[in-house]
């Protein structure tokens, strides 16, 4: 407004001025530039405010140039690494942080469900991919498998053919005898166990049970040897199941290799070789049973398809030539074994030490198996929609006791927006199960296992999903779980199983399972209990040793 002003009052005195012409052409001159000059200013000002707005990164410690945050990473020795990344959220205030590891590697933490569901809701479609890793390679023999290929045409095709071909509700109705059988199993041995008085290690039986599951599944068989004629594990599935854990905590360990490509050669942590020795074990067990199959049906001694191996190997292209090559069913078939074996048995142990530290919930479980089910029967798969209040103690146990502290990685494949902060390309974001089921603006008194709030507020209607994100179960969208079906049946049968079948106490001498050594993740020491058969003895199946 001054600078307008002044200009008319030079006007003005020009007009006097015989050279009136020259004055006009001056200010138009005067005008003009003064204009340009505002519009450029306001114009970078705008610009370099915009720019700055949308390449805000979430907040997070500073990086170091080349190294990122690994020195700080490694430095910090009191905390595992999931913990040290809970804590810069904290530190932060913050439910979304980036921490840069290495000179490109983005890491994503999110512990709020309002931000989960921007990326797994909608952005679903940039946040799609998979981390590369050695584990992950050696595993899936080069990316082969579903759960671990990054996008593209691989993930698809194995997707799309556990969807439409394993894990779809005909197969999975097919396989219910197989199902039925291993809980059988369950009651058979812990029955035989409780008549020895011998504690039941509830670890080490619900992983025995989730693997025994799968494997019947998959091999129509429960033993890799001679088994037990108890039931029990013998010592190839203990060390199958051993394998397995072993390669799913290394699976995604922050391995400094895989944020400094150049240090790979050396295995620094080490776990190149316990992942190929974890490896070994199951592929010496998995790979006999497998090229033998592949064999009969090459030799046309096998016609019939009978379990989720058979259905592998006689998929068919346009072509009439086999759709998988022995390379993808090897890889598939140890995936889906890994998928089955933690967070059932995880959830289910949990559920059973909270309930044997509050007797009341245990009580009204075990009240609502003999409203439901009754004492004349033994609970099946088809129980599971009424058993609302088991439900909620297993969807609690979810809430407050993951199996590993963050969902399986989603990469991004562009740079983009989420929630006004700037993601590059190439982010793993980590959804926090930890922070998000534990989180205070969320949940009411967080640490309690309560299974009323998931009765109250209706959600236990969803049985053990949880779209809304709040806590982890299978997730959601394009790389969301495709075994929620079976993984929901083989969790509930195990925990109805143990809850019908008998009474649970602690050993004697101890009055309350410990959970203050926990790391947060699973109890230090495996839940041992102490159990009484509480159905007349007629009722426990008898299982004649059949492997
Ligand atoms: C209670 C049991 C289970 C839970 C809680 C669970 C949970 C999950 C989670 C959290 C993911 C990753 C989702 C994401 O990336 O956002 C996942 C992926 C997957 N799950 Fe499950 N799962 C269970 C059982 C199973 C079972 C029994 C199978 C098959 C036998 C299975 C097969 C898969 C596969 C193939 C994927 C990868 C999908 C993809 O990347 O496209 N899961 N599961």
């Amino acid at each position: 407004m001054k600078a307008f002003l002044f200009i008319s009052q030079l006007a003005y005195a020009y007009q006097n001025c015989a050279k009136a012409a020259i004055a006009k052409t001056f200010i138009s001159i005067v005008l003009f530039t003064s204009s340009i000059i505002i519009y450029v200013t306001k114009f970078s000002q705008y610009y370099r405010k915009r720019k700055s707005l949308v390449r805000r990164l979430p907040p997070g410690p500073k990086p170091w140039p080349l190294l990122g945050c690994l020195p700080a990473m490694l430095n910090n020795k009191n905390l595992a690494i999931h913990q040290w990344i809970h804590e810069i959220l904290r530190q932060f205030n913050t439910e979304i942080a980036c921490i840069r590891l290495g000179s490109n590697t983005h890491i994503i933490p999110v512990a709020s469900p309002e931000l989960a569901l921007e990326f797994l809701k909608t952005h679903d479609s940039v946040f799609g991919s998979r981390p590369t890793s050695m584990t992950a390679e050696m595993l899936s023999r080069g990316y082969l498998s579903a759960a671990l290929s990054p996008t593209g045409d691989q993930w698809k095709k194995m997707r799309r053919i556990l969807v439409s071909q394993v894990l779809n509700p005909s197969t999975l109705h097919g396989m219910r005898g197989q199902r039925t059988k291993e809980a059988d199993t369950l009651l058979h041995y812990i029955f035989s166990l409780s008549k020895n008085g011998e504690a039941v290690n509830i670890r080490s039986i619900a992983q025995h049970y989730c693997s025994g599951t799968i494997r019947r599944m998959v091999f129509n068989r429960r033993y890799y040897g001679k088994g037990r004629e108890d039931g029990g594990a013998s010592f190839e599935e203990e060390n199958h199941n051993q394998a397995l854990f072993t390669i799913l905590t290394h699976l995604n360990a922050f391995s400094i290799s895989e944020f400094m490509p150049y240090l790979k050669p050396f295995d620094l942590n080490g776990h190149e070789k316990i992942v190929k020795r974890a490896l070994k074990v199951i592929r010496d067990l998995d790979e006999p049973i497998i090229e033998e199959r592949v064999q009969e049906w090459r030799d046309g001694k096998k016609k019939e398809v009978e379990d989720i191996l058979d259905i592998l190997i006689s998929l068919k292209n346009e072509n009439g030539k086999s759709l998988l090559s022995i390379e993808e069913i090897k890889a598939q078939v140890t995936e889906l074994q890994l998928a089955t074996i933690d967070n059932p048995s995880n959830a289910v142990e949990w559920a059973m030490a909270e309930l044997l530290n509050q007797p009341k919930i245990l009580e009204n479980a075990v009240e609502e198996l003999d409203q439901v089910v009754g004492r004349d029967r033994l609970v099946q798969e088809s129980d599971i929609p009424n058993l609302k209040y088991l439900t909620a103690c297993i969807r609690e146990s979810f809430r407050l006791h993951p199996f590993s502290p963050f969902n399986v990685p989603h990469v991004s494949n562009n740079d983009t927006v989420v929630a006004g902060y700037f993601i590059p390309k190439g982010s793993q974001v980590l959804l926090c199960r930890l922070g998000l089921g534990r989180n205070p603006r969320i949940w009411k008194d967080p640490l309690r296992f309560d299974p009323e709030r998931h009765l109250k507020d209706g959600t236990v209607e969803l049985g053990i999903s949880e779209p809304s994100l709040r806590f982890i179960t299978f997730t959601r969208g394009r790389r969301g779980c495709i075994g929620s079906s079976l993984g929901t049946n083989i969790t509930m049968m195990l925990f109805a199983r143990l809850l019908q079948g008998f009474s649970w106490s602690l050993l004697s001498g101890i009055t309350k399972v410990d959970f203050s050594q926990t790391q947060e993740l699973s109890l230090l020491e495996p839940l041992h209990l102490h159990a009484e058969p509480r159905l007349s003895h007629s009722m426990y199946p008898r299982i004649t040793f059949v492997n």
